[in-house]
């Protein structure tokens, strides 16, 4: 039975007011570990909805620019210590409407707090570099200023860190921002939004606007007044969008998929390689860009690696993310579910060989969830070898030499993050040199980013920009030469 009639809906948040989509229409967000469950309603918004957002965001700009760096990091020290203040109810939140487990629904919350303090910080840092000119009663400097208005479009897969990790750097430069998240994470952004409007962020800086992707996404990637866009999805709407801002001058930055490689060499730590298969793998039900899901294997040691890792994995225990005891949630949508059931029959239906899952645990079909899946045999050109599942299938290759390891592991169009598992230094040099990732990762694995270093990949994986630490300064900004002369 539904319970919609109790559930709470949440509203669009424009120049510093909660108000109603003009379609006067809602869309429900639904709890994966029980499909009965609405977890909240969210707008279903118009163009109209739109317009009025980054109108707002428009003209807030001309006055959040103006601010010193450091009353805007006040702003954000403040947002950061809501956000640590309310931490267990938006986790939970987040565990209820995405599935992931609570203990990681809180860490990703708290990761959401550092990264505000970390970018509040940057409002005291430098802006620009003095640059000596050729006259020598001349002062040339270059000195960054904001783009203006940010379209921010977020997945569901994080549902506080990415919204996060853009707005904060988008707003300590100087811009104001347009919200637009997944809907399966949405009354989680409302949650945090709430946290900027108590923060006390003047009227318009930040805005809040769920709906279709096809209306307020694209509508965003259209807006002649939007002067950027940040954009974390899927391949296809990525390059869809990347198109269409390039078409009319606008910036753009795209973080998309990944089919991320771990190597194991025979010489390596076996049980540490087989903790971060599984970990990288299947944390967070596999819904990362930067999860594992091509383990590449010497063939010495490929059965011993096989016989540790499904011991472990035979043990996983898959539940809703709010009980205790469970160690890998449901997926996120019922979406989701299907995509990883298909790319579950493709699979078989290619040849590899399926060692485990592939099915939904017993006594748990009101949720998306799948078993975690192992699949043996794997070669490149198979589907599940080549497209993103995101999902909790791992699958297995075989390779004899780390030449061959590496050249299967950038035989994919994606390139985010890759690891090998080793103890030699050559193999870890030459694995340095020749992957085709932007994360290059060493005895850990491939999942794991650190907000104060550069993050996003090479190939199909991203628009070649990257994102947070200091990275996010290059796509936040633009430059100015100043040249004075005395
Ligand atoms: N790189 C990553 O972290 C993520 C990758 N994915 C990949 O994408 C697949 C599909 O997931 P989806 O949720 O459907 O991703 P998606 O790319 O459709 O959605 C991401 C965001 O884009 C918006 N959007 C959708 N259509 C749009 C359009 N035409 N113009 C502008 N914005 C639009 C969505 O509303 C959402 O806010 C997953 O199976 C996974 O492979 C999904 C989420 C995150
Ligand atoms: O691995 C992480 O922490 C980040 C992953 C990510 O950015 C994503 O899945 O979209």
């Amino acid at each position: 039975m539904s319970t919609i009639a109790e559930t709470k809906t949440y509203l669009n948040y424009v120049n510093g007011v909660w108000q109603t989509s003009s379609s006067d229409e809602v869309i429900a967000s639904i709890n994966p570990a029980n499909k009965h469950e609405v977890v909240g309603n969210v707008q279903s918004s118009t163009k109209a909805d739109l317009d009025q957002a980054v109108a707002a965001a428009k003209e807030a700009q001309k006055a959040w620019r103006k601010l010193s760096g450091a009353d805007r990091g006040n702003l954000l020290f403040k947002v950061a210590q809501v956000i640590e203040d309310n931490l267990n109810d938006i986790a939970e939140t987040m565990t209820r409407e995405m599935g992931k487990t609570l203990p990681e629904a809180k860490g990703e919350t708290n990761r959401g707090v550092a990264i505000l303090r970390y970018y509040a910080g940057e409002g005291m840092r430098e802006v620009g570099d003095v640059i000596p000119s050729t006259d020598s009663s001349a002062l040339m400097f270059s000195k960054r200023v904001p783009l203006g208005v940010v379209g921010v479009i977020t997945p569901w897969n994080f549902p506080v860190a990415i919204p996060i990790w853009k707005m904060a750097p988008a707003l300590i430069y100087g811009n104001t921002v347009v919200l637009k998240p997944a809907t399966e994470g949405a009354v989680t952004a409302a949650k945090i939004v709430e946290c900027f409007d108590k923060a006390g962020f003047p009227n318009g800086v930040v805005n809040f606007v769920t709906g279709k992707g096809s209306v307020i996404g694209q509508g965003l990637a259209e807006h002649k007044d939007v002067n950027a866009i940040t954009f974390t999805g899927s391949n296809q709407v990525g390059q869809g969008i990347g198109r269409t801002v390039a078409g009319r001058g606008g910036k753009y930055q795209l973080e998309m998929g990944g089919k991320n490689p771990l190597i194991v060499a025979a010489d390596c730590d076996l049980d540490l390689a087989v903790d971060a298969a599984i970990s990288g793998g299947l944390k967070s039900t596999g819904q990362k860009c930067t999860c594992s899901s091509r383990v590449i294997v010497q063939s010495s040691i490929y059965e011993e690696f096989k016989a540790k890792l499904l011991d472990k994995v035979k043990d996983i225990k898959v539940g809703n993310g709010l009980d205790e005891s469970t160690w890998m949630g449901p997926c996120a949508s019922e979406g989701q579910y299907n995509t990883v059931r298909h790319y579950i029959d493709k699979g078989l239906e290619e040849g590899a060989a399926l060692l485990i899952g592939g099915d939904q645990p017993d006594g748990y079909e009101d949720g998306f969830y799948v078993n975690p899946t192992i699949f043996d045999n794997v070669t490149s050109s198979m589907t599940i070898a080549q497209e993103e599942i995101f999902g909790p299938v791992l699958a297995l290759m075989k390779v004899d030499t780390l030449g061959e390891a590496i050249d299967l592991a950038n035989d994919v169009e994606f390139g985010l993050s890759a690891s090998i598992f080793t103890k030699n230094i050559d193999h870890i040099l030459t694995f340095i040199d020749d992957i085709e990732a932007g994360l290059v990762r060493i005895n850990s694995e491939t999942a794991g980013v650190e907000l104060q270093a550069p993050f996003g990949g090479m190939k199909a994986s991203s628009s070649q920009s990257r994102e947070q630490g200091q990275a996010a300064k290059e796509f936040f900004t633009t430059t100015k030469t100043v040249f004075i002369k005395g």
